[in-house]
């Protein structure tokens, strides 16, 4: 099996409804993505995927969230924008083009908290 991997930033405000304590108010985070695929087959370069196709894709999604208040976004507006959330989200979106490739998408919401999904 192989594995590819990238990572990419993006900054946005949140809050989180229903939550004890101060992430019920307006915060923002400088949010770590790390996206992970995998597969057992190559193309004839010797790419499980171009890391230039995946970080593209990867950016296209990260830009509708950069730099907004993402309780705004319909999305989160029925789920609170957790990294768990986000992540989740994340992967949905590039699993229409990447379909059994995907393997994972983590958030990182600091230097030491993070949530991963996969299925
Ligand atoms: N499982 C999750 N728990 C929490 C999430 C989350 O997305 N998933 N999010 C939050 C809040 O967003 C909050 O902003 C983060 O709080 P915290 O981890 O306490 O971070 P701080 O930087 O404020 O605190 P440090 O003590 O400096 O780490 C909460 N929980
Ligand atoms: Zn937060």
């Amino acid at each position: 099996m192989y594995k590819v991997k990238v990572t990419d930033n993006f900054s946005s405000a949140h809050n989180l409804r229903e939550y004890e304590g101060n992430c019920e108010k307006l915060h923002g985070h400088n949010w770590q993505i790390e996206v992970s695929l995998k597969g057992e087959e190559l193309d004839e370069l010797g790419m499980l995927v171009d890391f230039r196709e995946l970080k593209k894709e990867v950016k296209n999604i990260l830009n509708t969230l950069d730099h907004t208040y993402l309780n705004d976004h319909e999305y989160f507006s029925r789920v609170n924008p957790t990294s768990e959330n986000i992540a989740h989200f994340i992967y949905k979106k590039l699993k229409s083009r990447f379909k059994d490739r995907m393997d994972s998408v983590t958030v990182w919401e600091s230097n030491n908290s993070s949530a991963e999904y996969y299925e």
